[in-house]
């Protein structure tokens, strides 16, 4: 039987204070413990891109005719993108906004009766990565795999029922989405269905499987010493971000530094994950992003986080691999990365990466 991901960090726990969470609106200035230098994340200080107006990754819209070349275009030289025309019904994308600005706005005491566990993978929370940093993060979140039922009984008793529907309709887009996603993009690199034997296309999609993260970046006293969720890449095959109106989510590039992805309404951002990376044999870039806070207005985002199943071995495409070198990473499956991920954070890529011989 499979590793499910809610199985994941049994027997590796993570310990993470999520009951000294504090009443963000009830703060005035940023106390020590939030407020971050250079010294804590070595990335936190590099320049702001002044090109952001004119550089930025790129709004693709899912009709035109030269989409997966597009979208193989911003996999290699940003490894994100935004889309425009992706068949997601913007109601939909209205309904999990509502339920996520709805879950935060709930009391500290009932979200902390679906407080994730040690080693549980769903519930409320702070990041997962928080262990890996001295300061704390300015927000919140909630992941969501499988049926939410259980958690969302205990959030709200009357209402869950209409929330777990939300949830429902909302992967299954998702995953739709996102398996579309990677064909366009795996197309531009001539790699077609029959190349990779595990990702058959069937209409239930069971090739794959997915969680949701909901994350809440209350206002903040003093953002820019504030962090909201600290710079990583996603352990996925693709992401797909959903953000509200307001600012936050910066991506990395090594020659232009922090570029802020503005909001489009109507729009979604996907990134590329680590399996992403892996599978194009580093074709394509896994994102290092970050989410930075405001004073003003508070931020909601929405991640649908998308791998394959527990049990399929992720390794380079082979028709990627030229025929005098050996794959750039050795095969993983997506239970094993996240716990190598779990353990060596930033690290984690490297630690599969094949030596080749100078
Ligand atoms: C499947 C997963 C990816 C994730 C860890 C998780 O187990 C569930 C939450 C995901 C998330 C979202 C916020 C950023 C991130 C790095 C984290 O701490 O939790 C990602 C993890 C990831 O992509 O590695
Ligand atoms: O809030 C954002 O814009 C980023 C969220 C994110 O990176 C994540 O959930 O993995
Ligand atoms: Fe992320």
């Amino acid at each position: 039987m499979p590793t499910m991901l809610t199985d994941v960090f049994r027997g590796h726990p993570i310990h993470l204070p999520h009951s000294h969470q504090p009443d963000f609106t009830s703060l005035p200035e940023l106390p020590d413990s939030y407020t971050w230098t250079s010294k804590d994340d070595p990335l936190f200080t590099a320049p702001l891109s002044p090109q952001a107006a004119v550089e930025n990754i790129p709004l693709i819209d899912l009709n035109h005719p030269d989409a997966a070349n597009q979208i193989g275009h911003a996999c290699r030289t940003w490894g994100a993108f935004q889309i425009a025309n992706h068949g997601v019904p913007l109601e939909l994308l209205q309904g999990i906004e509502f339920l996520t600005g709805s879950l935060f706005q709930l009391p500290v005491q009932r979200k902390l009766k679906a407080a994730r566990s040690d080693t549980g993978f769903a519930g409320y929370g702070v990041a997962r990565i928080s262990s890996f940093f001295n300061k704390k993060m300015w927000s919140e979140g909630f992941t969501i795999t499988g049926s939410p039922l259980n958690n969302f009984r205990k959030l709200w008793p009357k209402f869950h029922l209409n929330y777990c529907d939300i949830v429902e309709q909302y992967e299954e887009q998702m995953q739709k989405l996102a398996s579309k996603l990677m064909w366009l993009s795996l197309k531009s690199l001539g790699v077609s269905e029959g190349d990779i034997k595990w990702a058959t296309v069937s209409s239930d999609l069971n090739w794959a499987q997915s969680a949701l993260q909901l994350n809440h970046y209350p206002v903040c006293p003093e953002p820019d010493r504030a962090m909201g969720l600290a710079p990583h890449t996603d352990s996925t095959l693709l992401t797909i971000l959903y953000q509200n109106n307001t600012a936050g989510l910066q991506v990395f590039r090594d020659d232009l530094g922090w570029v802020t992805v503005p909001p489009v309404p109507g729009s979604l951002v996907v990134n590329v994950g680590d399996l992403f990376h892996i599978l194009s044999n580093g074709l394509f870039k896994s994102v290092i992003h970050r989410a930075r806070v405001n004073q003003i207005r508070s931020r909601l985002s929405v991640a649908f986080l998308w791998g394959p199943r527990s049990d399929t071995k992720i390794s380079p495409v082979p028709k990627l691999v030229s025929p005098d070198e050996s794959p750039l990473y050795r095969s993983v499956t997506w239970t094993e990365y996240l716990r190598t991920k779990a353990t060596h954070f930033n690290k984690a890529l490297s630690m599969i990466r094949n030596h080749r011989e100078e």
